[in-house]
């Protein structure tokens, strides 16, 4: 190579650089059939971004690669520019920072909204036995700022056992916030909500995403217009759109698999 011939940088260097998360060709094949089929995205720090598409377009699987659950065929999967994530387990990846929410709220239904925060706070997966152990200030104001954050401030002390479904899933939502995560994932959050605690979700997811990263998979176009971000359109485990609500709903490939049904 001559001497003052500018090195290439590879794609992904350049790219993932200014990225929290970035996708580049991953595949995953169940039996010879692509669930994701070179799917390709990029996720800036501190953006909040929904991901929709139909039934089995694959957004499940996507959500199980980034957390470690599935391993990819193909595909560059990197965290924070430069993490690659196809090499770290499921545990490594949660201590990362990266939180997931499935789509059924599973909370302590016995202990109180309190309690279930101390067992989020006292560490990733926490035990029993670590309610003995006594709550440093600075733990308990965390813990009333995310009461704060989820609307459960009244409800700190009812048995998370009598909170309707919204609130469960809220309290879910400040459990993972708790451990302030640096990239959020939910899946569903809104699925049986109230069109109230739908409305208040959208309110506090935004407030969340202002410091750190978040990605919604969500069927619901009202809370998608909501959240008010960038939309990524999933079919048959590839993009097939991307960009503004309002851009991707006048795409007609997207009215014709999904939205127009
Ligand atoms: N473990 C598996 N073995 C075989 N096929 C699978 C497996 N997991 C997913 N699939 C298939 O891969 C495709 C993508 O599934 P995935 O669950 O990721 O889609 P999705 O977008 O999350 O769908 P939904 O909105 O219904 O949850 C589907 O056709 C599904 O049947």
């Amino acid at each position: 190579m001559p001497e003052n011939a500018v090195q290439q940088a590879p794609r992904h260097d350049v790219l993932a650089a200014d990225s929290i998360l970035y996708l580049d060709g991953v595949t995953v094949s169940f039996d010879g059939f692509k669930a994701l089929n070179s799917l390709s995205f990029i996720v800036r720090p501190g953006e909040m971004r929904t991901i929709i598409g139909p039934n089995g377009a694959g957004k499940t699987t996507m959500m199980d690669v980034i957390t470690g659950k599935t391993r990819p065929d193909e595909g560059t999967v990197l965290y924070d520019g430069n993490v690659d994530l196809t090499k770290h387990d499921e545990a490594a990846i949660a201590n990362m920072g990266i939180g997931r929410k499935f789509q059924k709220p599973t909370v302590f239904e016995n202990l109180t909204v309190f309690e279930n925060l101390e067992l989020a706070l006292k560490g990733p997966r926490g035990t029993f036995a670590v309610l003995l152990a006594r709550l440093m200030g600075e733990q308990r104001d965390r813990i009333d700022a995310v009461l704060g954050t989820i609307r459960l401030t009244d409800r700190a002390h009812t048995s998370a056992g009598a909170l309707s479904h919204g609130q469960k899933q809220w309290l879910e939502i400040g459990m993972l916030f708790a451990q302030d995560p640096r990239f959020l994932m939910l899946d569903e959050p809104v699925a049986g909500m109230t069109d109230a605690e739908t409305e208040q979700t959208a309110e506090l997811l935004r407030e969340i995403a202002r410091d750190r990263s978040v990605l919604v998979v969500e069927h619901d176009m009202e809370f998608v217009r909501n959240l008010d971000c960038k939309v990524t359109v999933l079919h048959e485990g590839s993009v097939l759109a991307e960009g503004s609500l309002a851009k991707v709903q006048a795409d007609e490939r997207v009215i014709e698999v999904y939205l127009g049904r």
